[in-house]
């Protein structure tokens, strides 16, 4: 009988989700055995697979039925792969769609604040299409502000607006608003300020402030929260600067704090230093239960061939052993045995390239058992 249990409410959703949460939850258990703790993991419907199985048993159609909500409301923290693809692309007035149930859990439990890291790995250097010199000191974190802005604002379409269609015609016109209080923005501005105090001290807020108004009070707030915070080097940066300068000169940044959408498109820009979208994991923090999840998403194209990297996913385990549950011990032996089996030379398919040997080439569960197994031994050295 472990010493501990801690409820994990594990969402695996759709495309490669269940592929990858497999892997994650294998981990789980590997880190409860090493560790005399017990992760009751429970399975619940997201997503397309949620929207599915509503439908099916004639319930409410829903993305994130309640049962769901519930379980993730009570649990100690939740696991969620990532959901949304193809078949549910309806985009017929009122559709459900998958994505409605990641922003809602978002919601519901209060995970205003989403941590993305990107670190370099000294054996994916040469997978990242960046010239190797531009990796050199790269360590940044990206702080998201996640549960604000246009993906939360007012989403509208007017039909037969006068002058909106083609040559002055009547046409259709879409609204999507964005909006943002003070209080919003300095919650998560203020974890930049602590968390970059703890790391090299430098904190980049990314804005577009020359153009939109909820900008200008970002970056307001942003030299308000600096002056309170002497020790650390405040600088602001506008959005379209920053997508170059993440390419062209990335080691400058240590922590990148941005509002929901900007942190969206530049996360999934900053992967690419690591080698793949599939490395980049991140946790979503804030009043309620914490949720930790890749950054990237469901990957229909290549879902179902087994070949989909599990490492975004087994890194946001770690996330969730750090942030969760204090065990900072096992996070650093799942960092640890994440390098350990890149530095082996092993690479799923979005890893290697012509120069990778065909015995070094491993599927989702193959990676996954070499994680563990570097895992344990890890954990053995240790005890
Ligand atoms: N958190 C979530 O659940 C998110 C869901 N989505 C949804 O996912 C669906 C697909 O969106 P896409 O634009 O294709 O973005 P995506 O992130 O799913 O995939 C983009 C590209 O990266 C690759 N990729 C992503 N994760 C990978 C992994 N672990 N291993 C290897 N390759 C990987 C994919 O094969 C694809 O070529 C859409 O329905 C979208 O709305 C998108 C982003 C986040
Ligand atoms: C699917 C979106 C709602 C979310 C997204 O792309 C993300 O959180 O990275
Ligand atoms: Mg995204």
């Amino acid at each position: 009988m472990a010493s501990k249990t801690y409820r994990i409410c594990t969402l695996p959703g759709d495309g490669i989700g269940p592929e990858i949460i497999a892997e994650a939850k294998r981990l789980l258990e590997a880190v409860g055995t090493a560790c005399d703790v017990e992760f009751a993991c429970e399975d619940q419907l997201i997503g397309g697979a949620a929207i599915d199985a509503t439908r099916e048993a004639g319930e409410d159609v829903s993305a994130l039925p309640p049962a769901t909500l519930a379980a993730a409301e009570a649990a100690d923290a939740v696991l969620l792969a990532a959901v949304g693809g193809p078949k549910w692309n309806d985009t017929r007035p009122g559709a459900v769609r998958p994505e409605q149930g990641l922003l809602a859990i978002r919601k519901n439990l209060g995970l205003y604040l989403n941590l993305r890291p990107v670190r370099v790995y000294e054996a994916l250097r040469d997978a990242s299409p960046l010239r190797e010199d531009r990796l050199d000191g790269v360590d940044l974190l990206i702080v998201r502000e996640l549960t604000g802005g246009l993906y939360f604002g007012e989403h509208r379409r007017e039909h037969g607006v006068e002058g909106a269609g083609v040559a002055g015609a009547a046409g259709d016109k879409a609204v999507d608003t964005m909006e943002y209080s003070e209080y919003e923005i300095e919650r998560v501005i203020r974890w930049a300020y602590e968390a970059a105090a703890r790391r090299d001290g430098i904190v980049t807020s990314v804005d577009k402030a020359n153009v939109l108004e909820t900008s200008r009070l970002w970056r307001e707030v942003n030299h308000r929260l600096n002056e309170e915070y002497p020790d650390v080097e405040g600088e602001d940066m506008l959005v379209d600067n920053c997508a170059m300068q993440l390419v062209a000169n990335p080691s400058q940044f240590d922590v990148l704090v941005t509002e929901n959408t900007f942190g969206d498109i530049l996360s999934d820009e900053a992967s690419m230093l690591t080698g793949s979208l599939g490395m980049l994991a991140s946790a979503s923090l804030g009043t309620g239960t914490a949720l930790y999840e890749p950054s990237h998403g469901s990957a229909p194209d290549i879902a179902g061939k087994g070949i989909a990297n599990p490492i975004a996913q087994i890194l946001s385990v770690e996330l969730m052993l750090r942030y969760s549950f204090q065990m900072d011990d096992a996070a650093d032996d799942v960092a640890g045995a994440v390098e350990d089996v890149l530095n082996a030379g092993w690479r799923t398919a979005d890893l290697a390239d012509d120069d990778t040997p065909e015995d070094k080439r491993l599927s989702t569960s193959q990676m996954g058992d070499k994680i563990i197994a570097a895992f344990q031994a890890r954990a053995q050295a240790r005890a």
